[in-house]
């Protein structure tokens, strides 16, 4: 097998994080003969970038960054897509000439929906293969160059269309990222992280309070109502998941993450663009096609749609 090339798309807080793992299991195993590994951004380039661990430890790691436009592109063998469920779309369209023929292509972020548009996309790519991926680690950009770890998480992968990943990639990756899996069924594991996303990041970005406060019984009537409309589009979908259980998991994840300020509600605070449009309004979308009603998260969907006006007015 000759070296593989693994480039991480987007150089936020989470393509940071899961670059700066990499690259640390490569050294680390001596695996430099094996595998390469690049962030690739469209941001000016530094030597180096900075990485707070879960102990709060610093690291510096020094840095194969590619520009977005760089030729080097087309030495890659697999895309690991790290930004906003919003940017997924124009930035796989803006690459897929520029890759191998034969690249792979992982999408991480929340929220659901754009997987749907690259599959299309990958109709003119035969050899091409989509892997969808989902994680509850935590990460923080502090400065444009240092990322902070800020919660430990699984983070999971799973086949979506197209070839298949090949294997010692897929070894590669899950060693090097902690809590990481390869699953046969990545769409439960995506649908459970979208309606804790959709139970969470609307409330919390409404009501401007952290994850825990939705823990108190006056929200539990909103929480519920939410969930039980998830549960019912994602079984029309044909995705069978359990309501009390979902509850469960929402409430777990608001009591690990207490003390965080969801993504939306951050998004919000600083009038950036949400992903609400691919969570609350995923739902919606795949209700109206299965002809169902959801109106909490029609609410959900509103409400946000309005702040983020609001913000931009
Ligand atoms: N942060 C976290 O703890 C977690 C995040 N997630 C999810 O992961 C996804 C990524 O989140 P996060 O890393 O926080 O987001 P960020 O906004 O920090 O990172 C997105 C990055 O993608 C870059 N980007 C966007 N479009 C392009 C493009 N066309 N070409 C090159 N680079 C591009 C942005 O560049 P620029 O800086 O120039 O805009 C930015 O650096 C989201 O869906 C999020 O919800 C999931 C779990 C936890
Ligand atoms: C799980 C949760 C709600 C943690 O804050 C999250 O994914 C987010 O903020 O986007």
């Amino acid at each position: 097998m000759g070296r593989k090339h693994i480039g991480v798309l987007g150089a936020g807080a989470i393509g940071q994080l899961i670059f700066s793992q990499l690259s640390a299991h490569i050294l680390t195993h001596h695996l430099s003969h094996s595998f390469r590994v690049d962030l690739v951004s469209r941001q000016a380039q530094p030597q180096s970038i900075s990485f707070t661990d879960l102990m709060g430890n610093p690291h510096s790691q020094t840095l194969s960054l590619l520009d977005i436009k760089s030729e080097q592109l087309a030495n890659i063998d697999v895309v690991i897509v790290c930004v906003k469920a919003y940017q997924v779309h124009p930035l796989v369209l803006s690459i897929l000439n520029k890759v191998k023929p034969d690249c792979h292509i992982i999408l991480l972020h929340n929220g659901m929906g754009p997987h749907l548009a690259v599959a299309k996309l990958l109709q003119d790519f035969p050899q091409m293969g989509l892997t969808l991926a989902t994680t509850s680690q935590g990460a923080l950009r502090i400065s444009p160059w240092h990322v902070k770890h800020t919660g430990e998480g699984k983070t999971s992968f799973g086949h979506f269309c197209g070839a298949p990943l090949d294997e010692a990639i897929q070894k590669c990756i899950t060693n090097a990222i902690p809590n990481s899996c390869w699953l046969s069924d990545i769409q439960t594991a995506l649908w459970l992280k979208l309606i804790i996303n959709c139970a969470i990041n609307p409330l919390t970005a409404y009501y401007q309070c952290p994850n825990g406060q939705l823990i108190d019984d006056a929200y539990q009537d909103e929480i519920k109502a939410v969930i039980s409309e998830c549960v019912l589009v994602a079984s029309a979908d044909g995705i069978n998941l359990d309501e009390k259980e979902c509850c469960r998991s929402v409430l777990t994840v608001c009591q690990l993450t207490a003390n965080n300020i969801s993504s939306m509600w951050q998004d919000i605070q600083s009038n950036r663009q949400t992903e609400i449009e691919f969570i609350s309004g995923f739902i919606v979308n795949r209700a109206k096609h299965h002809g169902i009603v959801t109106p909490a998260n029609q609410l959900n969907l509103d409400r946000i749609s309005a702040l983020y006006q609001m913000g931009n007015a």
